[in-house]
């Protein structure tokens, strides 16, 4: 099979990397890998100066053999199907790895969210939704968040889908506000579970938090708050970025105050006082102890990862290091945590919300916290416990666990008819 870099590309090797170990079949191996239902809509919007513009929108149910399909909704231009498909398959597994029971999903809208006024943005994700009226609901398809959304896109995905049914269906999303159902901790959840990922790897290596410098791509919902936290937990946090570029301090960064700076309209990092500018390039390259790519997929390339100094990669964003750079990190003795362990805070929180919108009934922060932190130690441990055991990588044996359950839901259940 001759394969490029595509996040589909980087994802069916991996599959088939766990498939191997696991001695899956043929037959096994397809079933896991072909998409359950793909869905591409076509989303008119007309623009506030009266102009159509017809947008193209994505929803991918990779795989309902756990439970029902779970997965953010992106507004990227550069989304299509074959990355839509890539991250639902992601999904897949991330969910069967933090033992939750849901399959995989993602959706997403082609499209530059930054271009479109307010209303604009609230025309197309409501028509998006309303294409999508009978293929999510609680019990099928739960979108959340993901790059270029954000819980007001989500309120406004569940009013329509609400008013397409007749009754207020919060169970329909996670990641929506406190106000309409959301839960208390959703907003950090990713975020604080990289944090819990990146302290697991680094108690097992005997590493103090306050010994580790840390650089983080994309300053966004994931990254924003993971270098936050990391900072506030003692790390030494000297470089992040966003799509405009990156700051450096050798000294380290304040990232709250780099979130005040952006919210307060400058827009991007670059520009902070006292912080050196570079490029997204050379912060991957950057001398630290750990790099936390929190942007997109497939930026560790064959190309670059030779030149990866950081010790550890602890993924914040899904597929950021291809299929052929994993090799190459592998022999330079750069650890990686891979995006499913890694970024699995956010869906296992999902999970929360959604448990505490079917019973009605609310969870303190506190007690969603608690219970974000037993998820992620436990799959941190079974990952780490099986790499040992069979001398794999954290990614390899992460794909063996998510992959193996699935695999078994799929015995199980048997095939329908
Ligand atoms: N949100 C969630 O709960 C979860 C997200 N993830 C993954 O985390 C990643 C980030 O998602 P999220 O934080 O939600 O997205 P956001 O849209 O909130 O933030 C994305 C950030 O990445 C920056 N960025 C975009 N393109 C580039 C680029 N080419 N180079 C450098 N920086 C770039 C953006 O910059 P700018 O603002 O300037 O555009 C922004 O700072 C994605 O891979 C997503 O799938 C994984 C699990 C859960
Ligand atoms: O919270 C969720 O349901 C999914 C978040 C997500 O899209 C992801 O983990 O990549």
């Amino acid at each position: 099979m001759s394969l490029g870099a595509s996040p589909w590309d980087t994802a069916c090797v991996q599959l088939a990397d766990a498939a191997r170990h696991l001695g899956l079949d043929d037959g096994m191996h397809d079933l896991l890998r072909m998409p359950r239902r793909s869905v591409t809509v076509s989303v008119p919007l007309r623009r506030d100066d009266g102009q159509l513009l017809v947008l193209t929108g994505y929803r991918v149910q990779h795989n309902l053999a756990r439970g029902p399909a779970k997965g953010g909704i992106r507004f990227h231009p550069s989304t299509d199907l074959e990355e839509v498909k890539a991250l639902a398959m992601w999904m897949t597994w991330k969910c069967a790895l933090m033992g939750i029971p849901y399959g995989g999903a993602k959706g997403g809208i082609a499209v530059e969210p930054g271009m479109l006024s307010d209303r604009e943005r609230e025309r197309m994700t409501r028509r998006y939704a309303a294409e999508l009226v009978g293929l999510i609901g609680p019990a099928n398809d739960i979108p959340a968040p993901d790059m270029g959304t954000d819980e007001q896109v989500m309120a406004w995905i569940m009013d329509t889908y609400s008013a397409h049914t007749g009754h207020t269906a919060h169970g329909v999303v996670t990641g929506k506000p406190v106000s309409v159902g959301g839960t208390a901790g959703r907003a950090g959840a990713t975020s604080r579970g990289v944090q819990l990922a990146t302290f697991a790897a680094l108690r097992e290596r005997g590493v103090a938090p306050a010994d580790v410098t840390v650089a983080v791509q994309g300053f966004g919902k994931v990254g924003a708050l993971a270098a936050r936290y990391l900072r506030d937990a003692g790390c030494r946090v000297v470089a992040v970025s966003d799509v405009k570029g990156a700051v450096y301090s050798s000294r380290g960064l304040d990232p709250a105050a780099l979130m005040s700076h952006v919210a307060d309209g400058a827009d991007t990092v670059v520009g902070f006082a006292d912080t050196d500018t570079l490029t997204n390039a050379e912060l991957l390259e950057l001398d630290v102890d750990v790099l936390i790519p929190a942007a997109r997929e497939g930026v560790v390339t064959a190309e670059n990862a030779g030149r990866v100094r950081a010790k550890m990669i602890v993924e914040g964003a899904n597929g950021p290091v291809t299929a052929q750079a994993d090799p190459v990190l592998a022999e330079n003795g750069v650890v990686v945590v891979p995006d499913i362990l890694a970024n699995g805070g956010g869906v296992a929180v999902s999970y929360f919300e959604w448990v505490q919108n079917l019973q009605g009934y609310l969870w303190s922060e506190g007690q969603v916290n608690e219970r974000l932190a037993e998820l992620m130690e436990r799959a941190y441990a079974q990952v780490s416990a099986l790499a040992r055991e069979r001398g794999l990588a954290l990614r390899e044996a992460a794909h063996v666990i998510g992959v193996g359950r699935v695999a078994e839901a799929h015995q199980t259940r048997g095939l329908y008819p």
